[in-house]
């Protein structure tokens, strides 16, 4: 048995072969951004839970013209029965992403939730200024996407056993093949 590690990492892309080469930090690091990009999201939530009642009607309505989202938020900012649920989905899934991705359970969905929701507010930031293209919610959206794509639910995560659960004799992830989207 060979005790050579050569920690590679890669795929196909459109054509293109991309091939990594891992550091040993590499996992640990990659725990350490899950648990981050968690408490950063997790935090938001807890904030708008602190303050309660949570209302988002005010950022809606106030996104500036150059948003390509301006008109669709100002939309919702005057539906008052969508705000309802929009102020508790928005605090609700913050905690509970938070929440997953520090405990590495659904991390997959958990992460692709949050660069969705993390792209919803890059669009409802833009404010038309070119040297705000990076903002933060751009860099999160990244990291999230960074997480689902290493799989960091499965370093130090609930993933690597909730994959593995049995069921019929067959582990879970192999019985729904489409559960990979979920977790991991
Ligand atoms: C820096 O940015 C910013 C923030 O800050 C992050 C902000 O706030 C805000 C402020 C925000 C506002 C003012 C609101 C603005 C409102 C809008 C733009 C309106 C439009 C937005 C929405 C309608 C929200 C859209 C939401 C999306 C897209 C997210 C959807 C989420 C998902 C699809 C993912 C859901 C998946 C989850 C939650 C994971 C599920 C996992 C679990 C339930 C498990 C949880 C885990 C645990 C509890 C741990 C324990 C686990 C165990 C025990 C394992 C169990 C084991 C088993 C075997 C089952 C802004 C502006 C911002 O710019």
């Amino acid at each position: 048995m060979s005790t050579k590690n050569t920690n590679e990492f890669g795929g196909e892309i459109g054509g293109i072969t991309l091939l990594g080469k891992a550091h040993s930090l590499s996992a640990l690091f990659i725990v350490l951004l899950r648990a981050t990009i968690g408490g950063m999201i997790l935090f938001a939530g807890l904030g708008k839970v602190s303050e309660w009642p949570f209302d988002a009607a005010g950022y809606l309505a106030n996104v500036a013209p150059a948003s390509p989202v301006s008109g669709l938020f100002g939309a919702m900012a005057a539906n008052a029965t969508l705000m309802e649920f929009v102020n508790v989905f928005v605090p609700a899934t913050q905690l509970l992403i938070g929440l997953a991705l520090i405990a590495g359970a659904f991390v997959r969905l958990a992460a692709l939730g949050g660069a969705l929701q993390m792209t919803l507010f890059y669009l409802g930031g833009w404010s038309g200024d070119v040297l705000a293209l990076f903002d933060s919610t751009l860099v999160y959206a990244i990291v999230f996407l960074t997480v689902a794509a290493f799989g960091a639910g499965r370093v130090l995560g609930l993933d690597a056993y909730i994959e593995r659960i049995e069921v019929g004799g067959q582990a879970l992830v192999e019985k729904f093949p489409a559960l990979r989207y979920v977790l991991g």
